[in-house]
C-alpha cells in the first residue's frame, strides 16, 4: 500500500509542504507555507486538517515562527515567537492535538538561549512529532486490526486516514493494517456533510489503496445498520476527555445507532488526542460559517436570510464507545484517563 505523506518540512522552501486537501479528489496539489499567516489560513481552510496532522502542523508552525520572527533583542524575538505560537494554537479550538503539538515545541524553544539553537531545537522537535505520529498510526493499526474479523464491513465517518495524520491514518490505519494482514474488509464511507471529508478524502485514499469502499449519505448509515449490513463502526477523534469523544459532527448519531443495533463502535486515536485537563462540558465545539452549508460550487442551497447551525464537531459520551484503539493498545471504557496518560508501556 502506498504510504501517503501529508505534510513535511522542506528546508529548500524554508517552510512546510503539504497536500492541499481542499482540492481532492479532483486535484492532487502540493502547497507550501513560509509564514505564520499562511499556515493559519491553511489550517482554518482545512487545507491541512485532521487532529494528528494538526499536531504535526502545530509543531512545524513553531519551528517556522522560530525562523521568521525577528526582534532587536533575543527577548523581543522570543516574545514574537511565543505570540505566533499562541495564534497557531488558537486557529482551531476543538482538536487538542494542535495545542499539544505547539506546546511540545514551545517547551523546547523556551530552553534555547539564542536564535541559532532555537531554530535547531524547534525543527528537531517538530520532526520528532511527525515521526512519532507515523509510528503511533502503525501501532494503532496493528492493535485495531485484531478487532476486525475477516470479511467484515466497516462504517467510517469523515476522514481519519493518512490525510488526517502525518501518514497511514488512525481509523483508516486500522483498516489498512487489517487488509495488510490478509483480512477482507469492505468500507462504507459516510460522505460527511458539509465538507465531505468522507466522500472526497476517505474514498480517494481507499480507492488508491485498492480497498473496497462505497460512499453513502450520512443519513443512509442508520438504514444500513438496521439492515445488518454493518459489522463495526470505526472513527477518529479530535479530543478524548475522560467522559466523551469529540469528533466530526455526525459521530454521535452513528454511536447512538450502533448502540441500538448492538454494533461495535470503535475510536482510533493516539494518546496525544487524550485530554485529562477538561471534561466534556468544558470543551469548545468549533462553529463554522454559513457558506459551507449554503453554497456548493455555484449553487445556493439555502434561501437568503435563512440562518444555519454549522457545528464542526459533536461529542459522544463514553458509554456509547466500545473501545478506543491507541498506540499502546485497546482501552475499553470506563477507564481512568489520568492513570492511562501517566502510565508508560502497553495498556493492560
Ligand atoms: C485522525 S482524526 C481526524 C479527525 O479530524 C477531522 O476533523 P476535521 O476534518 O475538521 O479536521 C474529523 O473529526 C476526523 O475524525
Amino acid at each position: 500500500m502506498k504510504e501517503t505523506k501529508t505534510l513535511w518540512w522542506d528546508e529548500s522552501l524554508g517552510g512546510i509542504r503539504y497536500i492541499d486537501q481542499t482540492l481532492l479528489p479532483t486535484e492532487y496539489a502540493i502547497a507550501g507555507c513560509t509564514d505564520i499567516d499562511q499556515l493559519i489560513t491553511a489550517i482554518q481552510r482545512l487545507e491541512i486538517r485532521g487532529a494528528p496532522a494538526l499536531g504535526v502542523a502545530g509543531g512545524y508552525g513553531v519551528a517556522l515562527a522560530a525562523r521568521t520572527c525577528t526582534g532587536p533583542s533575543f527577548d523581543d524575538y522570543a516574545r514574537a515567537v511565543l505570540r505566533a505560537a499562541d495564534r497557531i494554537r488558537e486557529s482551531r479550538p476543538t482538536a487538542v492535538n494542535l495545542s499539544w503539538g505547539v506546546d511540545r515545541v514551545v517547551a523546547r524553544f523556551l530552553a534555547a538561549n539564542d536564535e541559532t539553537s532555537a531554530k535547531t531545537v524547534t525543527l528537531a522537535e517538530a520532526e520528532s512529532i511527525a515521526a512519532d505520529d507515523t509510528r503511533c498510526c502503525h501501532a494503532i493499526g496493528e492493535h485495531g486490526a485484531a478487532l476486525l474479523p475477516d470479511q467484515c464491513t466497516v462504517l467510517t465517518h469523515c476522514n481519519a486516514g493518512a490525510l488526517a495524520c502525518s501518514s497511514w491514518g488512525t481509523a483508516l490505519g486500522v483498516i489498512r493494517s487489517a487488509v495488510a494482514a490478509g483480512k477482507q474488509v469492505k468500507v462504507i464511507a459516510c460522505e460527511t456533510r458539509p465538507l465531505l471529508q468522507g466522500a472526497r478524502l476517505t474514498a480517494w485514499e481507499l480507492a488508491r489503496d485498492g480497498i473496497d469502499v462505497t460512499v453513502i449519505t450520512d443519513s443512509t448509515a442508520a438504514h444500513m445498520m438496521r439492515s445488518g449490513a454493518i459489522d463495526a463502526v470505526i472513527v477518529g477523534a479530535d479530543r478524548i476527555t475522560g467522559d466523551a469523544v469529540f469528533n466530526k459532527i455526525g459521530t454521535y448519531m452513528h454511536a447512538v445507532c450502533a448502540k441500538h443495533h448492538v454494533i461495535p463502535f470503535y475510536v482510533a486515536a493516539p494518546l496525544s488526542t487524550f485530554d485529562a485537563t477538561r471534561k466534556e462540558s468544558e470543551v469548545t465545539i468549533e462553529e463554522r460559517g454559513r457558506g459551507e452549508l449554503a453554497v456548493v460550487g455555484n449553487r445556493t442551497l439555502i434561501p437568503e436570510g435563512v440562518p444555519v447551525k454549522n457545528y464542526a464537531f459533536d461529542s459522544t459520551p463514553m458509554d456509547l464507545v466500545s473501545a478506543i484503539v491507541t498506540e499502546q493498545g485497546v482501552v475499553r471504557p470506563p477507564f481512568d484517563i489520568g492513570a492511562l496518560l501517566s502510565r508508560s508501556g502497553p495498556v493492560p
